[in-house]
């Protein structure tokens, strides 16, 4: 077989960013219904008890990650995720922040917190991504976090399309996407120079490149998993959250 040819820096970085733009899960059509106003109440719930379970565990696999660095000044930066998500004396942190939200639409945060109704696709996939992150080498979970250099464009659709049609969006509820938007670019242009430092083979370059398809495969799977049971066929799986499960008492919100 013959070697893979190594790019360059800037076309390493071309080949990351157009995996982006062709799997994204920007392009997935339950973003195109709920940032266009298309989702009902319920729908909207689902997501959120959904995308909660990626929350959830994406400070794990942080410190699983962490687990694995033997470098004090790389664990160092990485860290500060970790504290993103899970808080800080100051900083309420992106958990909290997105159970605010989850009050927000009318659900109890405990009932969400407690992750119970999550679907097992759901499940699955995220806990992929943990593992992955567990197990591969470092290169390849540092790429794998690299959908981030395509979030910020998706939470400002985010934020502008769930205020334009919910009335359940403001400020704080909101405020998750917001904090993302200032937290997510050091996080990305820590990685995406990393990963451009260490792929410096055309062989680590592919196994890069084939972690972000991974992780952009993850992202999609969930949100596949989430039209499936709430949008079309409407097939919810056996366990997963029902109308009217983990509602706030009336007047709570
Ligand atoms: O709303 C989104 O579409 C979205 C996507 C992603 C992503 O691309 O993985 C993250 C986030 N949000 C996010 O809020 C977040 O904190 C986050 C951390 C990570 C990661 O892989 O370490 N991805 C993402």
């Amino acid at each position: 077989m013959t070697a893979t040819k190594t790019a360059t820096p800037a076309e390493f970085e071309a080949r990351l960013r157009q995996i982006g733009a062709e799997r994204y899960h920007d392009r997935h059509p339950f973003h195109h219904l709920l940032h266009s106003g298309g989702c009902t109440p319920d729908q909207v719930r689902a997501w959120v008890i959904n995308r909660y379970y990626y929350q959830a565990r994406i400070p794990m696999k942080d410190a699983a990650f962490l687990s694995r660095v033997e470098d004090p000044a790389l664990r160092r930066i990485w860290r500060s995720r970790i504290e993103d998500h899970d808080g800080t004396a100051e900083n309420e942190g992106g958990i909290r922040r997105w159970l605010r939200l989850a009050q927000a639409v009318g659900l109890d945060p405990d009932y969400v917190a407690s992750t119970d109704g999550v679907l097992p696709a759901t499940k699955f996939a995220v806990d992929a991504y943990v593992h992955f992150v567990r197990d591969k080498p470092l290169l390849e979970a540092v790429a794998a976090s690299l959908t981030e250099l395509f979030a910020p464009k998706i939470h400002a659709e985010r934020i502008e399309g769930l205020l334009a049609n919910y009335a359940f969006a403001d400020d704080s509820s909101l405020a998750y996407f917001r904090n993302r938007l200032k937290e997510a670019p050091k996080d990305v242009a820590f990685g995406l120079k990393w990963v451009l430092d260490h792929a410096d083979t055309g062989e680590k370059q592919d196994a890069a490149a084939a972690a972000l398809v991974f992780k952009t495969d993850v992202l999609w799977s969930q949100l596949d998993a989430l039209y499936s049971a709430y949008v079309d066929p409407a097939r919810i799986p056996p366990g997963a959250w029902q109308t009217g499960e983990g509602l706030l008492a009336k007047g709570a919100a």
